[in-house]
């Protein structure tokens, strides 16, 4: 998957290229990060990619023409490897990205690519992302000083989907929960902590019986924290009986 990255701090990203499982999917090749910055597209002497906005207020807004200048190039490299990639604009207007998006997302462009534009300040100007920005997604609703962490949020989820970028048996276990629900509590060594315990089905060897309770504290661990979750789904008759409490 090649990822085109649109930053004025592309330094930030060696912390998804040079740690963990993407920086095994950057070293194998599975996952191609490639950067511009805005601020090698300007044109004056002080490199200026923002200014203050019209009509006043605080903070400072992004400038259309290096952001274009960058985002074009990220275009080019795209094309040069026969990427068609669209832009995504991460920003606290944008969709609400759960898991079920990243997946479409992976389906949809996972063997493609995709282009990142990062705003910082008080983000970009309007028409910049009325004519380049294919799409706006938030990673939840909250303001953080630059899109470049939610960038690298969503190239993480998307990176995990890669075939072959998490161990087979991960992603098993990964998908049989990714499918809407929490995740069920997880033990290990040592089986006796300070006088706590493992739960016994754990040790049974029982696999059957091991895959149940798992669902099960997923059931109830998302209806207990989480019940809009289950708002919708349509819950199988084991998982109806799982979720109230019989065994
Ligand atoms: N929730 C998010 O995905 C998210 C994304 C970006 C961001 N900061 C940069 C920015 C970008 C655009 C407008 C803006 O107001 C702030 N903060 C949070």
């Amino acid at each position: 998957m090649w990822v085109g990255v649109v930053s004025l701090f592309p330094e930030m990203f060696r912390a998804i290229s040079e740690c963990g499982v993407t920086a095994r999917a950057v070293a194998n090749g599975k996952l191609t990060l490639a950067f511009w910055n805005p601020r090698d597209f300007t044109e004056d002497n002080y490199r200026r990619v923002d200014e203050r906005p019209f009509g006043g207020g605080p903070g400072m807004v992004m400038q259309i023409e290096p952001l274009r200048r960058a985002i074009n190039a990220a275009r080019e490299a795209a094309a040069a490897r026969g990427v068609v990639a669209p832009v995504i604009y991460l920003s606290p207007q944008g969709q609400r990205l759960s898991q079920a998006d990243v997946q479409q997302l992976s389906a949809a462009h996972g063997q493609q690519g995709l282009i990142l534009l990062c705003g910082r300040y008080e983000g970009v100007d309007e028409r910049l992302i009325e004519r380049d920005v294919d799409a706006e997604w938030s990673i939840g609703d909250y303001v953080l000083s630059g899109g470049e962490l939610p960038a690298m949020v969503l190239v993480d989820a998307l990176a995990r989907l890669l075939p072959g970028v998490l161990n087979t048996e991960a992603s098993a276990i990964e998908d049989s929960f990714t499918d809407g629900l929490l995740d069920c509590p997880h033990y290990t060594r040592p089986e006796v902590y300070d006088g706590d315990t493992v739960p016994a089905v754990l040790l049974s060897g029982d696999h059957a019986a091991i895959k149940r309770w798992r669902l099960q504290q997923s059931l109830k661990r998302t209806r207990e924290r989480r019940p809009d979750l289950l708002v919708g789904r349509t819950l199988s008759k084991l998982e109806r009986q799982l979720l109230d409490g019989i065994e």
